[in-house]
């Protein structure tokens, strides 16, 4: 099995890259099936979500030409053969379920299989599917699938979502932007990611405003082109390098870091004891690796990202005093507890609440990436705990941070990928 070997104690000085957001990109990959030209996407990071999902494409009979070093990906939907997309691709990348709202705004059908639960919660459907009923589709579900069918099209309506699910805002849009007259979603979800699929879709031809507000107004079109959009930087990838400098030491600078994306995650970071100045160009994090505890609540943005709780967990087990960090998004999302709890940390849980007493330090111990951000905090535990760290189960991490070794050592921690690669599962 590959695993990451992380020899604690270095500070880091210098400067990391951030890459385009997988929660931004995919989405956007989605979005080029409603297009009956050529798509081009630029900024695409370095990621098995991004090669996943190219598959489900190619399984639609779409072609995807991914380019590594120019980090483009071209894509042709102006024919697709299938609106289906079976277990073995969904259940590897819950975000495949996107597709749904543009196979039916553009084919009237499209069948995919249930994503089922996965590590951080039962992660439910509902709110996509009430929507897609609202705009007129029938819903059937059987045999493990979801089929929705709209023969006639889509027909726009006005939508209240019980919870701004992102997912759920997402594929709302899409399935509006080319449904019959106007409709209008109320409670959406306000995330950047919202923001720049709106802002895609209205490059292609659709008529979207409201992105990133309480209301969203989408006047359907009867068709949209391809075109040519560069992704919005990774405000995850950028916090999650921004939290390792805190608690490290040293001073990094986090290059495309936008400062509007991030303010809980600046807020959360100075009140703890970090020095951020934010330029044009990025975010710069001084810190002495000597930290406060803090208080988190995750909510939907633009309130502190359930994406960092994990992390900022991690960064509360070495600071000074008692931190409680509370989720509200996801029901079952401190998977890390225990591993961080392995290292030497000091959490109990209560209910939805975590409450951390700061230790004065880390001890190095192999441990297992149970999800993306989980993966991410042991990282950065391993960045600061004494010794060595063994994280495994990297197919986690790998999912979601584009050259994550190679970007750490650059500013001068101590990692290193060692192993055979695994057989890649959920
Ligand atoms: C690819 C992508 O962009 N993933 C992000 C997206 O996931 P995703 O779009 O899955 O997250 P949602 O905002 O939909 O989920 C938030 C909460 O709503 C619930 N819910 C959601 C849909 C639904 O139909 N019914 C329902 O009850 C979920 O179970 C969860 O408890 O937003 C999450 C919340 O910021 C992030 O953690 C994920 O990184
Ligand atoms: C939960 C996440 O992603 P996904 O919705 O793709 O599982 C994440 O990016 O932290």
């Amino acid at each position: 099995m590959e695993k990451l070997v992380i020899r604690g104690g270095n500070k880091l000085y210098g400067t990391i890259k951030i890459s385009g957001a997988k929660n931004a990109v995919l989405p956007l990959i989605a979005a080029t099936l409603l297009g009956t030209s050529q798509s081009t996407l630029e900024g695409i990071p370095d990621l098995e979500d991004v090669r996943t999902f190219s598959q489900v494409l190619k399984h639609l009979g779409v072609s995807v030409e991914y380019n590594k070093e120019e980090q483009t990906m071209l894509v042709d939907s102006t024919v697709i053969s299938s609106c289906e997309a079976p277990y073995e691709l969904v259940r590897k990348m819950r975000a495949s379920f996107l597709i749904m709202g543009p196979l039916l705004a553009r084919y009237g059908h499209s069948k995919i299989s249930l994503p089922g639960g996965c590590a951080i919660g039962t992660r439910p459907i509902d709110l996509h599917l009430k929507g897609f009923e609202a705009l007129g589709a029938k819903i059937d579900i059987g045999h493990g699938y979801i089929e929705a069918t709209a023969p006639n099209g889509l027909t726009g309506a006005r939508i209240y979502l019980d919870f701004p699910s992102v997912g759920a805002t997402e594929n709302i849009i899409m399935a509006a932007s080319m449904a019959k007259g106007q409709t209008i979603l109320e409670n959406p979800a306000h995330e950047p990611e919202i923001v720049d699929l709106a802002n895609y879709l209205n490059t292609m031809g659709a008529n979207i405003r409201g992105a990133g507000t309480n209301v969203i107004k989408i006047e359907g079109v009867p068709e949209l082109k391809g075109k040519v959009y560069e992704v919005i930087p990774d405000r995850i990838e950028a916090g999650t390098y921004m939290v390792a400098a805190a608690m490290a030491g040293g001073d990094l600078y986090v290059e495309n870091a936008l400062p509007e994306h991030l303010k809980p995650v600046i807020a959360k970071l100075k009140e703890a004891g970090a020095t951020i100045d934010e330029d044009i160009n990025g975010i710069r994090v001084k810190s002495d690796g000597k930290l406060r505890a803090i208080d988190i609540k995750t909510l939907p943005y633009p309130g502190f990202p359930t994406d960092m709780q994990a992390q900022f967990m991690a960064m509360t087990t070495i600071s000074q005093g008692t931190s409680v960090v509370s989720e509200t998004v996801f029901e079952n999302r401190f998977m890390h507890v225990d591993e961080l709890k392995r290292m030497g940390a000091n959490i109990k849980i209560d209910g939805r609440s975590a409450v951390v007493e700061g230790v004065a330090t880390l001890t190095g111990c192999p441990v297992k990436a149970t999800d993306l951000r989980a993966g991410a905090a042991l990282v950065l535990a391993g960045l600061v705990a004494e010794g060595e760290t063994e994280v495994g189960y990297l197919h986690h991490i790998d999912r979601g941070y584009d050259g994550l070794v190679e970007k750490l050592c650059g500013v001068g921690a101590d990692i290193k990928r060692v192993g055979t690669a695994e057989t890649k599962k959920k």
